[in-house]
């Protein structure tokens, strides 16, 4: 299971990639749980991340815009994005999320076929009227995205396990593989959650708090040492 880190600048894209970190996921988190960041600081990253890694920009928690979005991939693919991640969090249904995510498979892949696109939805989608989150896997298949992925909303404390139970998200892991997609679960998750998730078959796990002095995605700074421990530990399980 790859280890996604998301830092917030520079500073702290050194932490992630000195502690191990296998993907690095631009984010901004003063922008919600999938706040988009900057288009040069995207580039800084991408610059300054060996060329082995992967960088991955957030486009937000997006609205049922599919237009505007598809213009903001176009942009973080030009800013040097290898994966591009949408949270579906303005569309209602299976028909508007699709509609987006379709947008953004256009926009990316018609420039460079390798670019990675992930479809991201909410564990706690009830708590702003977004998609179902067990629909994000026929969603992601049914635009063309490679990862179907889910994080938490509202950052209260709460994680991922706490809006829906193991058995669920096994579900959904095994629905996207048999679309033969990837998967990718965040939301608070702890270092004691990691196990349930590598042996439920997730492919990538994503994290920000837990990377963070104190354990704080919003106060804390990402460190190298924290990235460190979750690192080996996922490694541990091979
Ligand atoms: O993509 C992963 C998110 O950044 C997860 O952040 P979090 O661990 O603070 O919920």
């Amino acid at each position: 299971m790859l280890l996604l880190v998301s830092p917030i600048d520079k500073e702290e894209a050194v932490e992630a990639i000195e502690g191990g970190s296998d993907i690095v996921d631009v984010k901004n988190p003063k922008e919600g749980s999938l706040g988009a960041n900057f288009p040069w600081v995207i580039k800084e990253i991408r610059e300054m991340t060996p060329k082995d890694m992967l960088v991955s920009a957030t486009l937000g928690d997006v609205p049922y815009k599919p237009g505007t979005i598809s213009l903001a991939a176009y942009g973080a693919l030009t800013a040097g994005a290898d994966y591009i991640k949408c949270g579906l969090f303005g569309t209602k249904n299976h028909k508007e999320a699709v509609e987006v995510m379709e947008g953004i498979v256009k926009a990316v892949k018609g420039e460079n076929e390798d670019s990675i696109v992930v479809a991201s939805g909410y564990a706690d989608a009830h708590r702003i009227g977004a998609i179902d989150p067990m629909e994000i896997p026929s969603v992601a298949n049914d635009s063309g995205a490679d990862i179907a992925m889910l994080d938490t909303a509202v950052k209260d404390g709460k994680t991922l396990f706490d809006h829906l139970p193991l058995e669920k998200l096994k579900i959904f892991v095994d629905e996207a593989h048999g679309y033969g997609l990837k998967t990718a679960l965040a939301g608070s998750v702890k270092k004691e959650q990691l196990k349930d998730l590598y042996d439920m078959g997730c492919d990538i796990v994503g994290v920000r708090g837990v990377a963070c002095v104190g354990g704080d995605r919003n106060t804390g700074k990402i460190h190298r040492d924290a990235v460190k421990e979750l690192k080996s530990f996922l490694d541990s399980f091979k």
